[in-house]
């Protein structure tokens, strides 16, 4: 039978890809996350909330091997991620933004995508040293992706411009074009529109759904509940280190221990 005959396989659009088993973080007597258990979807976008303290970036930093756990097992696509280094974690696509921007104030926003398509790229030291004509052709190559990413997230007419001179909220949106030039196939986002204004928001939304149509997971922390109800499949709501809902994001919404220990609060906040 040829390969054309041959029917596709259906897509399960609801494998694991991100499983959390059991995750507990302790910083001396404070236990951070205590026995948490979850999953995502391959392909879902899906956000952990919760009050300030609850535990989400001890869970991003656990899940890119930032921080060691105390116990419980992380795995990614069948594999177990626990005990690597950042940097493996990042080789098998599990990419990752920072609360506090990490761009490179001192170099331009187009050298900020180039160094890091420069960390996935082949070419060895003597090929560079040698200046062999394949490297020539590679950072064409390079330049051009980067300006796609660029133009993708919308900063490429800022791409000759210092990092630094950019204002917050582009700056968070080099940050998040930066990690997608890693090729994540998992995106962990922190904050990612915090100090961003409501139009800067509303855009970055969108950009969002963008990127969810490249085939990327993702997994969001972020206090901004227009944006969280507004983009996720699902939410899960932390609260002082253990998970108190996991749900749809009307489901959560309208659970009374999350407006207990959560949404009340800010929403009598953001009438106030
Ligand atoms: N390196 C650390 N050493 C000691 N305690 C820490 C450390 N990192 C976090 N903690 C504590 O662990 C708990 C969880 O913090 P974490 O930063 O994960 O919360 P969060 O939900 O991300 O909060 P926020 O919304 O303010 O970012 C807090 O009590 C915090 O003070």
């Amino acid at each position: 039978m040829s390969a054309e005959a041959i029917p596709s396989a259906p897509r399960d659009d609801y494998t694991q890809a991100l499983v959390v088993d059991s995750l507990s973080v302790r910083f001396g007597g404070l236990l951070a996350i205590e026995s948490m258990s979850f999953h995502v979807n391959e392909g879902e976008v899906l956000s952990l909330i919760g009050p300030n303290g609850a535990g989400k970036t001890t869970a991003f930093n656990a899940i890119t091997g930032y921080l060691q756990p105390s116990r419980g097992e992380i795995r990614y696509r069948g594999e177990p991620l626990t005990g690597l280094p950042p940097n493996e974690i990042a080789e098998r696509g599990v990419i990752r933004t920072f609360q506090k921007t990490s761009v490179f104030g001192g170099e331009t926003v187009l050298d900020n995508i180039l160094i890091g398509l420069h960390r996935k790229s082949r070419q060895k030291a003597w090929q560079i040293i040698l200046g062999l004509p394949s490297v020539y052709r590679e950072e064409r190559q390079l330049r051009e992706r980067a300006m796609e990413i660029l133009a993708f997230i919308g900063l490429e007419k800022r791409a000759g411009e210092l990092g630094a001179a950019l204002p917050y909220g582009e700056q968070r949106l080099l940050e998040v074009a930066i990690a997608l030039a890693a090729e994540p196939t998992l995106l962990l986002l922190d904050e990612p529109v915090s100090g961003m204004n409501p139009s800067e928001t509303s855009s970055f939304m969108d950009k969002l759904a963008e990127i969810r149509k490249l085939d990327v997971t993702v997994l969001l922390v972020e206090h901004d509940m227009r944006m969280v109800m507004g983009v996720s499949d699902r939410v899960i709501v932390l609260n002082q280190g253990r998970i108190i809902a996991d749900g749809a994001p009307e489901d959560v919404q309208n659970n009374p221990d999350v407006i207990r220990a959560y949404l009340g609060d800010r929403y009598q906040r953001a009438e106030g």
